[in-house]
């Protein structure tokens, strides 16, 4: 379950350029819930999911993730927390281009004492899951957009994380590959994950699996 309470997210506070990114956000998602978060560009949705996924911390309030407060973790906890408990999939993938599928995969392992047999088996495992593993050994360079965002997915799921979190995951991908992310959906619903993606791509409307439509503007719910 993720909680947030009050939450404000300001830059550059008491500065000319002061800017207040979030407002009073209270906010409540529950397990296995998959949720939408709509709004247009600059209204704070990719703000708010870095905060829950503990990349950067809030000015005020506060979010409790599965009884955890991570507001003021420090980072290094703030790192453990993220490995264990957070997949992020970001818009533009974040992979490392010069490294092949398999090894971008198991970069969030590298941190968890397992031997070669064990990451191997949740490497192949997560590969399985996001339908990419018979591009294995294929440089990421090479890949296709769909198939990087497929290979960005494993990595979210290599660590077992229970909360998925997607920024923008159609933007960069055409129609085809966004229905088969809608598809992919179905199988993290099965799999029990607690889902949120910030969008504003009217393709979701088609999901028969997305739970809550949580609507920002502004920088505050609405
Ligand atoms: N580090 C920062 N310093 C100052 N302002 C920032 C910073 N990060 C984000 N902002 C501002 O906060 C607002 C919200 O940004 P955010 O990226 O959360 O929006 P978004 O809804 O995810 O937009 P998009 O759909 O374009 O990704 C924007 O106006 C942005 O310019």
């Amino acid at each position: 379950m993720i909680k947030i309470k009050n939450l404000y997210k300001i830059f550059n506070q008491n500065k000319k350029n002061e800017f207040i990114a979030l407002q009073d956000i209270n906010l409540e998602i529950k397990k296995e819930e998959i949720v939408l978060l709509k709004g247009i560009s600059g209204s704070g949705k990719s703000t708010l999911l870095s905060i829950i996924s503990s990349l950067q911390k809030p000015t005020s309030g506060d979010i409790i993730v599965d009884n955890e407060h991570i507001a003021k973790l420090p980072d290094l906890h703030a790192s453990f927390f993220r490995n264990k408990k957070i997949g992020y999939v970001f818009q533009d993938f974040n992979l490392i281009s010069s490294l092949n599928v398999y090894q971008n995969v198991m970069t969030p392992l590298i941190v968890q004492n397992l031997n070669t047999k064990q990451i191997e088996q949740k490497v192949l495992k997560a590969l399985e899951i996001a339908n990419i593993v018979h591009k294995k050994e294929e440089l990421v360079s090479n890949l296709s957009g769909g198939e990087k965002q497929r290979v960005a997915i494993a990595r979210a799921l290599v660590c077992d994380a229970n909360i998925l979190l997607f920024d923008e995951p159609t933007a960069n991908l055409d129609k085809d590959n966004s229905l088969k992310f809608l598809e992919a959906l179905e199988s993290f619903k099965a799999l029990g994950k607690t889902v949120v993606i910030a969008t504003h791509d009217s393709i979701f409307e088609q999901s028969r699996v997305i739970s809550k439509v949580i609507n920002m503007q502004n920088g505050k719910l609405i």
